[in-house]
């Protein structure tokens, strides 16, 4: 028997009726009384909830009377396998912590089993705070990349470059091979990208930093680097080499819209010049730049010159979580102290650094960082309802200044449900927390 169905419709996979559609468009706009339409990984329609209801015949319909829907969120530089190493050395400034804690500790203790338990870690930390996409700087990245692989997350993975051994490698050369092999690797995987990651302008010379410019022209990827971090890291490069490092990287011309500079705590005029003029992408990583007590990016000044500038938690050692509603939340705090000026960094201008920022410094912004049609479905639902959010006059306002991560209760990335009313789908919370107790039990005896 024929079914009579209204001439234009279609059947889909997912229809999602929540309170608010926050688009991050580029106009920014906030949706009430519309229905998201979601086939094979893509959003297919943004409605009204009347004609969504008219026009599709849907698999699943979810409805989300109290949440807001928005981006997933881009954490646009991290190291996931340190989740591992989360409070092993607090209070400490930068180069104490690496070179008499940390290090250390990777030397003992990073090989690709640790890699791969503390990225599955911290996935699951990001999936249940509403990060659907991350940037990652570590040793054994295939292990980084096997576990995001497995859990359906969106990940650019570092290929990394430092001048000394490490367990993953014997330096520069082994370094480039494995992480070019890695790069085809994951040609067939849709979720995840590369980017050669050399650490910092004092752990790799010009030698590696030539080659790894002519690699990403032709393979066409980012290039991802810690920079200017701290005054220390700048004052000793003037005295080594009578160059601030962002100005030997320009010598070396490593920066232009593919390069993502990490941290820029330390910049003058003429280096905000620079950037702008290069077309450069600023990761501002907001905590921690405090706990290391490394300084301030001054963000306001950047976002004025038209510089992007995108969010990233760093890793779980030095912040002490990957909660990127947090981080957006000091990010919009700490650019008013630093601008002393109220209205620096306002709360959609904060939103469209962890979303659609993040996107457009790894090159993905086609793909995901606002929702759209012709977008992945990689979209987060955050509960608005509760009796913090109460009153709630703005959705944007509250999402920035008044959100715990607790509220993220979907999230999704290509369509397919990584969390559902807090539940993890792909990830089993038990088994992580008794992973990390085992790790905790071995490298707390030694410390
Ligand atoms: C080459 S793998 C990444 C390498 O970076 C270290 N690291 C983590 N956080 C920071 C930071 O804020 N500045 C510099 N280096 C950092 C990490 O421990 C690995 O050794
Ligand atoms: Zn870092």
């Amino acid at each position: 028997m024929a079914i009579l169905q209204h001439p234009m419709t279609m059947e889909i996979d997912l229809l999602i009726t929540p309170e608010w559609i926050i688009t991050v468009d580029s106009g920014n706009q906030v949706l009430r009384h519309h229905t998201i339409a979601v086939d094979d990984s893509r959003i297919v329609g943004i409605m009204p909830t009347s004609e969504a209801e008219k026009r599709y015949i849907p698999r699943q319909i979810v409805a989300l009377p109290q949440q807001a829907l928005l981006p997933g969120l881009v954490n646009a530089h991290t190291h996931v396998a340190m989740s591992l190493l989360k409070g092993l050395a607090d209070d400490l400034p930068l180069m104490d912590w690496l070179q008499h804690h940390i290090w250390p500790a990777e030397a003992r203790w990073a090989d690709a089993e640790f890699v791969y338990n503390g990225a599955q870690l911290a996935i699951a930390e990001m999936i249940r705070s509403g990060t659907t996409c991350f940037n990652d700087m570590y040793f054994f990245p295939e292990a980084a990349a096997q576990a995001a692989d497995e859990s359906g997350i969106r990940a650019c993975i570092g290929m990394i470059i430092i001048d000394f051994p490490t367990r993953w490698g014997s330096g520069v050369e082994e370094y480039l091979q494995k992480g070019l092999a890695l790069h085809d690797q994951l040609q067939e995987k849709p979720l995840l990208t590369t980017a050669f990651a050399p650490h910092a302008p004092y752990t790799v010379s010009d030698e590696p930093l030539h080659k790894v410019l002519h690699l990403a022209c032709e393979l066409d990827v980012p290039i991802h680097m810690h920079v200017h971090e701290t005054a220390f890291e700048v004052q000793q490069a003037q005295a080594q080499t009578g160059l601030r490092p962002l100005t030997r990287l320009e010598q070396l011309g490593l920066l232009d819209k593919h390069f993502l500079a990490v941290h820029m705590t330390q910049l003058n005029d003429e280096d905000i010049a620079l950037l702008a003029t290069k077309g450069v992408h600023v990761i501002h990583c907001p905590e921690s730049n405090l706990k290391l007590a490394s300084g301030f990016c001054p963000v306001a000044k950047l976002t004025a010159a038209g510089i992007n500038v995108a969010l990233g938690t760093d890793g779980n050692a030095s912040n002490n979580d990957l909660d990127m509603l947090g981080e957006m939340r000091t990010a919009a705090l700490i650019a008013k102290a630093v601008a002393q000026d109220a209205s620096a960094i306002p709360a959609t201008q904060a939103l469209r650094m962890a979303t659609i920022n993040g996107a457009k410094a790894l090159g993905l912004d086609a793909k995901i960082g606002s929702l759209e049609v012709g977008k992945s479905a990689d979209m987060i639902a955050v509960d608005l309802g509760t009796l913090e959010s109460s009153p709630l006059y703005d959705p944007v306002s509250h999402l920035v200044y008044c959100t715990s991560r607790e509220q993220v209760t979907h999230t999704w990335v290509a369509g397919k449900a990584l969390m559902i009313n807090r539940q993890l789908t792909t990830l089993d919370s038990a088994t992580l927390i008794a992973k990390a107790h085992c790790w905790q039990q071995k490298i707390g005896e030694t410390s």
